[in-house]
């Protein structure tokens, strides 16, 4: 399979290229050519399998060129063998037709493992047999951070830079990304909000001279590897929910926008999904835009579900391209508008999208009255996040199974959930020393240079 930029100008790469690159040279993000259709007859044989399994069926065309069917089971089963259930990604029932779909049963508790594990094991393969090093930088606003360094730790071929927001991520957190002690990682503290450590990590791709003297690699969902690791569990909830015979539905407490685009494709390649919905904080950029067409940036408001605290959501970027048929240069022209503050969605490409996503948004009021109303009426203790989708699937319930994302695992963030009930979650038993471990935290100017020097200086 072919993976193309947004912005129609870098050149055409196969996967293994594309998940090595991150960023297309244009700025643009990389996107499969065409994608692979699965009959309902295939869809519906997925039921009951195991997740390895199913996520070998489900990705296994998009990486043909990299991996033959054998290595990515391989791989798969190596990248989900320390998750802490069998399921991988249970299913738990919330109320009539409402369930959630747990994603944090993974080493740093959040949905980004299923991503993260699997994709440090595809870089560590391919990067062994090509004979090659990278140094990998991500931006966060806490989960991918984490997710990224527990996958990358201590390997040779990598060193793993992480962006944070300082200030603005959780204590749980923050000590997952300083304090792992292996001198591969380095956890770097801007000034700024996640916006800028994502600009500033745009900008280093965009600086072909750095990019290719260190041989820069991106794990930010602007690598296609992590959005397609994520299309396989709504495959599996779907069809532990009837799909293929019924339609399922889907709310996603979003950020980034990656982890709802994952659900566009599992629709595009033939899962009947009747919603997906986007749900946001009051960062609700996304909301109004789905809305109104209008994508302006504002100032990002600190919330309790800080990981979605976002104005410039990357991946929306993919959704665009799919909405306005491909069309590179119009993406590109909406990118730049985007850097000077904003853009108006076309009413064509605006009904494609209202056509694909729903989109809702809740306040920290509601957000905090969600998880106390959760844990009265159904015994379960929300995290933020997975609070905002909630509410705001009740929204949204029809006939049809509704499945909310649980992205986080409460411990990630106990103020809030504390605040909201009472109750302060506990860290899983292996995990119960954090606060003991020592911190290494680098502290970096919000500006490119800086960043930069300190990168060079660390991987020499
Ligand atoms: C716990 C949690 N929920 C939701 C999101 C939003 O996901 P996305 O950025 O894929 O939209 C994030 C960050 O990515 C997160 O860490
Ligand atoms: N919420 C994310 C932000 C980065 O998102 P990504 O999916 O593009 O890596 C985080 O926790 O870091």
């Amino acid at each position: 399979m072919r993976y193309i930029s947004t912005r129609g100008q870098a050149p055409a790469l196969g996967f293994e290229d594309t998940m090595l690159t991150g960023l297309a040279r244009d700025g643009g993000l990389y996107v499969p050519e065409t994608l692979p259709r699965m009959t309902r007859d295939e869809i519906a044989a997925l039921a009951g399998l195991p997740y390895e399994e199913v996520a070998v069926r489900v990705m296994a065309p998009f990486v043909a060129d990299a991996f033959d069917e054998t290595t990515l089971g391989d791989l798969v089963s190596r990248a989900y063998a320390g998750f802490g259930h069998d399921a991988r990604a249970p299913l738990v029932q919330l109320g009539p037709n409402h369930h959630l779909l747990e994603l944090f049963h993974g080493p740093t508790l959040a949905f980004k493992d299923f991503a993260m594990q699997l994709i440090g094991q595809m870089f560590q393969h391919t990067l062994a047999r090509r004979g090659e090093r990278v140094a990998i930088v991500g931006a966060t606003s806490g989960d991918t951070g984490s997710a990224a360094i527990e996958a990358f730790r201590g390997l040779d071929a990598v060193d793993v830079f992480v962006l944070y927001p300082h200030g603005r991520v959780s204590e749980v957190q923050r000590r997952q990304m300083t304090t792992p002690d292996e001198s591969n990682v380095h956890a770097l503290a801007i000034d700024g909000h996640f916006d800028d450590a994502q600009a500033r990590v745009k900008d280093m791709f965009n600086d072909f001279a750095f990019r290719d003297r260190v041989g820069l690699a991106g794990v930010n969902s602007i690598n296609f590897a992590r959005v397609l690791a994520q299309v396989v569990y709504y495959f599996t909830a779907a069809t532990t929910l009837g799909a293929p015979h019924r339609e399922v539905g889907f709310t996603v407490p979003t950020g980034n926008f990656g982890d709802v685009f994952a659900g566009h494709i599992a629709k595009r390649m033939g899962l009947p999904i009747r919603q997906l919905v986007v749900a946001t904080n009051q960062n609700d950029i996304l909301h109004r835009c789905l809305t109104t067409g209008d994508y302006r940036i504002g100032t990002v408001e600190p919330s309790i579900s800080p990981s979605m605290d976002i104005q410039v959501s990357s991946n929306f970027e993919r959704a665009l391209h799919l909405a306005y048929g491909g069309d590179g240069r119009a993406i590109a022209q909406l990118m730049e508008e985007q850097g000077s503050g904003g853009f108006t969605v076309s009413q064509g490409a605006l009904e494609t999208l209202q056509h694909i996503y729903a989109s809702g948004r809740a306040s920290e009021e509601e957000t905090s009255r969600t998880i106390a109303d959760t844990l009265r009426r159904t015994g379960e203790l929300l995290c933020p996040h997975t609070a905002v989708g909630v509410h705001v699937a009740r929204q949204h319930l029809d006939d049809a199974p509704m499945v909310t994302l649980a992205t986080a695992h409460p411990a990630k963030f106990p103020d809030a959930v504390e605040a909201a009930t009472g109750i302060r979650p506990s860290l899983p038993p292996r995990m119960a020393d954090l606060f003991d471990r020592d911190e290494r935290i680098t502290r970096v100017e919000n500006d490119l240079h800086a960043i930069e020097t300190i990168i060079e200086e660390r991987r020499a």
